[in-house]
């Protein structure tokens, strides 16, 4: 597999550059300097740069001059978004093999990179973006799969597991966005395994749970004596996490001084336990979730913009289980083999009605349900497979035509709410499960405020 290295101070430009290298076949890092790029290639086989004209630090004229005096004949291909003539021309005469203007053309960069990579390829009938390397791309993404962790065979996983890869091995801050039991504390143990941190600490905060007056300790550590109740010196979680990641789980509960804390930390990398005045280096990757709308509490005024962009370099979103129905029963299976070793049963499967209500469910809860549903099962079953009579929960969800009981106007708009989730907020859907026409769900959600 061919190595690309990519130089673009354009992060989200440089990382979908990257994803699309990286799906047609190549092996890619991305670095954001000329310093960078020059470490990184002498420390790693790079077969073709791409490189940015303009860079924070020099140029792309100043790598090409860096490369000749190091002999290294590495191609390079320039990729300017001023794509002025006097600036190419010059790159050429350097030894550039040639330049791209931004925005770049798929097809022709291809064409491009083919040409480049011709001359020096060992073996050039081995086109580095043909489908095997495609495949041999994904069959990457998955070693190291562990029996405690399952990735599904969805396309929605496979663009997630995509992404995982791709982000785990740099430094960024990953966001991860979501619905509870979505397995987003999941994804972020795994990006810190997939990166060169996964020997140092992996620390997980819920700020969910953690009293506002403590957060600050939690995080920052504290002093004996410094408030009531620091009865010893305490240790925060960046201390704690020093060389490696630390996961801030439901991240938009913080209060807003703790954000600011939070985003001084992460700017200066620099941490200062309470009542101690000392301050204390500490080099934390930051892997962050959320399942609320962090913009929308931006514009609230409940998070802080500033901290948002420093925690979400890259986002990455949670499929809910209801959209990955490839998936289901893979799921379903890889929690009874669990069920199995953990209640010392031996149960086979799930039945053929089993296996259809298991497909037919809405999973509100995602995965964390679908654990625990079965696990219920597993303990239930007296057969050899597990059937509808233990799984009763599955029943519970609003049935086709059931009509609308109109009960009270709340237990209406909840059930309105519960049929659009379970149909994936597609109205007609949900209309025929309730037993209602489009038109007088319609003037429901407008009678309840509700908004798609
Ligand atoms: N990829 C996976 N493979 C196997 N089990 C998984 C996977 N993802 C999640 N799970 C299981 O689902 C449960 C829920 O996952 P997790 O706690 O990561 O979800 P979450 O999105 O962080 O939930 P919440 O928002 O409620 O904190 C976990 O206990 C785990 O057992």
């Amino acid at each position: 597999m061919k190595s690309i290295l990519i130089v673009e101070d354009d992060i989200t430009y440089g990382m979908m550059l990257k994803t699309w290298l990286g799906k047609k076949g190549f092996q890619v890092s991305s670095v954001s300097s000329i310093s960078r790029a020059q470490k990184h290639i002498e420390a790693e086989t790079v077969d073709l740069i791409l490189s940015d004209l303009r860079l924070p630090d020099r140029d792309g004229i100043d790598l090409l001059k860096w490369l000749g005096e190091h002999s290294l004949h590495i191609p390079l291909i320039i990729m300017t978004s001023y794509a002025d003539i006097q600036s190419a021309v010059q790159a050429i005469k350097l030894g550039a093999c040639d330049y791209i203007a931004k925005p770049v053309n798929p097809d022709e960069l291809l064409k491009k990179m083919d040409e480049a990579l011709k001359p020096s390829s060992a073996a050039p009938q081995q086109a580095a973006h043909s489908s095997g390397t495609d495949k041999a791309f994904a069959a990457d993404s998955t070693v190291d799969a562990s029996s405690d962790y399952l990735e599904g065979e969805s396309d929605a996983a496979k663009q997630l597991y995509n992404y995982v890869n791709l982000v785990s091995p740099t430094n960024m801050s990953v966001l991860i966005n979501g619905a509870s039991g979505t397995g987003k504390e999941y994804v972020a143990q795994r990006i810190h395994k997939l990166s060169r941190r996964a020997k140092q600490p992996f620390i997980a905060i819920d700020c969910g749970a953690i009293p506002k007056e403590l957060a600050a300790s939690e995080f920052f550590g504290h002093v004996k004596g410094s408030f009531t109740g620091a009865l010893t010196d305490k240790t925060g979680a960046f201390a704690a996490a020093n060389g490696g990641t630390i996961f801030l789980d439901e991240i938009g509960n913080l209060s807003y001084e703790v954000q600011i804390q939070l985003l001084r930390a992460l700017q200066e990398r620099k941490i200062r336990p309470i009542g101690s005045n000392k301050e204390i280096q500490v080099d934390v990757r930051l892997v962050s979730a959320t399942n609320e709308n962090l913009e929308q509490a931006i514009e609230k005024g409940t998070f802080r913009e500033d901290l948002y962009h420093r925690i979400n370099e890259f986002t990455l979103r949670m499929p809910q289980l209801k959209d990955r129905r490839e998936d289901i029963l893979l799921f379903a299976n890889f929690f009874l083999d669990q069920a199995n070793r953990e209640l010392d049963k031996h149960l086979i499967g799930f039945d053929e009605k089993a296996s259809k209500a298991l497909l037919e469910y809405q999973w509100p809860g995602n995965l964390r349900q679908m654990k625990n549903i079965v696990r219920r099962a597993t303990l239930l079953a007296q057969d050899k497979f597990i059937t509808l009579n233990e799984l009763s929960e599955l029943q519970n969800q609003v049935t086709p035509s059931a009509g609308m009981p109109l009960r009270n106007e709340e237990a209406e708009k909840q059930q309105i709410i519960e049929a659009l989730k379970q149909t994936g907020y597609n109205k007609s859907r949900a209309a025929q499960l309730l037993g209602i026409d489009r038109k007088t769900l319609y003037n429901k959600l407008k009678l309840y405020g509700i908004e798609l």
